[in-house]
């Protein structure tokens, strides 16, 4: 699975795709672009050509006599997951009645591998009735996912939902489609997520925290986005970027945080406590920033309930409570205390983490984890980054449910 067809149409976010072509091409992964017509007055084919390192392909290529075997059959059958980014208001008519008039569309047809959709178009485009229709339409098929359109600004200054996901948006989907194969197993499921290193005010410019980035408990809530799932994340990390798909809730303290998990947890089936929330936080606790002759040298401290332990005393007998135990030390030792806190804290299953390796923990791009289930069921992860990660924890919890004596 590492061979990525893009699909451009005419639109002004084509620019945008090259980016992804880019960075796809840079790592392991096969990429192969087609355009539209359309599409090369925006991006000429040789810019994609010399991103991905592969030839470009246009409508020229399609009637080329010299081809033997259809090109739009060759590259169908290539395609491990076809993206077609940015998909204009006219590709998306034509997908969503099966026409079949250019090279793009003709490799939709002949294609049988998941399609990631991503539109793009002024607002108004966007909102037409038949627009919408078409979009409704096209993804009542189970082989299309959307990844719908932000709202911001577009290129004709107007503000409102159209603009194209963000590249590193749609890169995730890749990366997760690439190693799930578009496996939708949390269709129907309500997953909620924590994510970030919670801030323990002393007053309201200093606090006691952690360098938690957020990282993994965002990436768990992509992947459980990208399988299907209805997904909340409660976070404590200052990062921008999300889906429009995911529902976030901002906090920053550990108060804030169990408030909000507890809003939501009643609905959610699985819930995964990615978050590093602080242990202890001061007893002072001012509103405005104290003068530094007033701030105590001893400060006194109280610890903060934990969030995950209580959520599992008030779970029902089909939620699932999933925690992480970030850790340092030996292998061992980390696997011992990450154990330990399955059992105090009546978890499902937890996820062992060192966090005191260059390549694991805080702030990193990649991770490694065991993950440890209440029957004793273990599992290793390779060092993978945090979305696949994310996949592989959802991989057992799924197949512990299948297979409850595993
Ligand atoms: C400057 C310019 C920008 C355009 N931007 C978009 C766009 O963002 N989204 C869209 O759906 N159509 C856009 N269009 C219109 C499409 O290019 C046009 O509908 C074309 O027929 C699409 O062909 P294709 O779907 O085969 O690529 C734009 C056209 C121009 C001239
Ligand atoms: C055009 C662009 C890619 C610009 O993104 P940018 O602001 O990040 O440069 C983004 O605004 C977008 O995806 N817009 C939707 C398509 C659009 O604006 N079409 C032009 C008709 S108004
Ligand atoms: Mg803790």
């Amino acid at each position: 699975m590492n061979n990525v067809l893009i699909g451009v149409s005419g639109g002004i976010a084509a620019y945008k795709v090259c980016e992804v072509v880019s960075s796809l091409a840079k790592s392991s992964i096969a990429v192969k672009v087609i355009l539209t017509k359309s599409a090369a007055e925006f991006v000429t084919p040789l810019t994609f050509a010399t991103l991905s390192r592969q030839p470009a392909y246009t409508d020229a290529d399609f009637w080329q006599p010299s081809n033997g075997r259809p090109l739009h059959i060759e590259l169908a059958e290539w395609a491990d997951v076809f993206l077609l980014a940015p998909v204009t208001a006219n590709t998306l008519a034509k997908l969503a009645y099966g026409m079949a008039d250019n090279l793009l569309t003709n490799t939709v047809l002949a294609s049988s591998c998941p399609i990631l959709l991503a539109p793009a178009m002024n607002t108004t485009m966007w909102q037409q009735p038949s627009v919408q229709d078409n979009w409704h339409r096209t993804l009542q098929d189970p082989r299309y996912t959307a990844i719908a359109p932000a709202d911001g600004i577009l290129a004709c200054d107007a503000v409102g939902t159209g603009r194209m996901a963000e590249p590193a948006l749609i890169l995730g989907y890749l990366e997760s489609f690439l190693f799930t194969q578009g496996k939708q197993d949390l269709q129907g499921k309500t997953v909620l997520v924590n994510a970030g290193g919670t801030r323990e005010f002393i007053d309201s410019v200093r606090f006691i925290g952690n360098p938690s980035t957020g990282k993994q408990g965002i990436a768990i809530a992509q992947a459980a986005l990208h399988r299907g799932a209805k997904v909340t994340l409660v976070t404590a990390a200052n990062t921008q970027l999300f889906h429009s798909n995911l529902k976030v809730i901002r906090v920053q303290t550990a108060a804030e945080m169990h408030a909000a998990m507890l809003e939501v947890f009643p609905l959610a089936d699985i819930t995964i406590a990615a978050a590093a929330v602080g242990d202890v936080r001061s007893q002072l606790q001012s509103t405005s920033k104290l003068p530094k002759s007033e701030l105590p040298l001893n400060l006194a401290l109280e610890y903060i309930p934990d969030i995950v332990a209580d959520l599992s005393t008030r779970k029902c007998k089909d939620q699932i409570v999933v925690g992480f135990a970030a850790q340092t030390g030996t292998k061992m030792e980390v696997f011992a205390a990450a154990q330990d806190k399955l059992q105090r804290k009546g978890l499902d299953a937890i996820a062992a983490n060192t966090v005191n390796t260059m390549q694991t923990g805080f702030g990193t791009e990649t991770n490694q984890a065991t993950f440890i289930d209440k029957n004793g069921r273990t599992q290793s992860t390779p060092l993978c980054s945090k979305l696949e990660l994310g996949h592989r924890l959802f991989d057992f919890l799924l197949d512990n449910k299948s297979n409850p004596k595993q």
